[in-house]
């Protein structure tokens, strides 16, 4: 983020802070604005930020199996309220033919998705969509469980309800067998 969008960032906390019947000059909330406008440099990086494109492919002897990687932890901004969505995401992919992704570009690619306002059902079908133009694949199962702070401290207050989301594609979507797999995998 430049330092025309933060100073923009700024000025409308300060406005706010005003709205809400604050004195933004007061000594605890003076840099407030400035870092509200960090913060949100930082957990909307990837409207800013170059594309995540770092996918390392390496030979393998993989047949054709599901590789997972469950549990990555995730933080995300859902689009209506700004308020922070937050969980894990549970990725499985088969490869076409032998070349697998490195484990560790799975929770990058996470991190890079849920960096921008979203709703849990459209992060998850993103990842699943950067990952099928990026790695060759015959299916991909993408889950992810969240937590919404706008459904939980404020409106329909449900303290302990969880959001779980699922997209398909290929032969996660084709065969059930595929598709049971990946829910026993991911089943805590
Ligand atoms: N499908 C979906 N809905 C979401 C997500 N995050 C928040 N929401 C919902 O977005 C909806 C917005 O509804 P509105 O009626 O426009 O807003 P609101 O008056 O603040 O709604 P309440 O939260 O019910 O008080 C709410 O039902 C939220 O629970 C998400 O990731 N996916
Ligand atoms: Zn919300």
């Amino acid at each position: 983020m430049d330092k025309k969008q933060q100073a923009i960032i700024e000025a409308a906390v300060t406005q706010i802070l005003t709205a809400i019947g604050e004195d933004p000059k007061r000594s605890g909330l003076k840099d407030t604005p400035k870092r509200v406008a960090r913060m949100y440099g930082e957990v909307f990086s990837s409207l800013t930020e170059p594309v995540f494109d770092d996918y390392a492919l390496f030979d393998s002897r993989n047949e054709e199996d599901m590789v997972l990687v469950k549990d990555i932890q995730f933080y995300s901004m859902c689009e209506h309220h700004l308020l922070p969505f937050f969980g894990k995401a549970h990725i499985a992919y088969i490869p076409d033919g032998n070349q697998v992704l490195g484990l560790s570009k799975l929770p990058r690619l996470v991190e890079y998705c849920a960096k921008r306002p979203s709703v849990q059902e459209d992060l998850t079908m993103m990842i699943a969509e950067e990952l099928s133009k990026n790695v060759p694949v015959k299916g991909i199962a993408v889950s992810i469980e969240a937590a919404h702070m706008c459904m939980t401290m404020r409106g329909v207050k449900t303290p302990d309800s969880l959001t779980k989301t699922f997209h398909y594609r290929g032969l996660f979507k084709e065969n059930s067998e595929w598709k049971n797999d990946f829910l026993q995998a991911i089943r805590n």
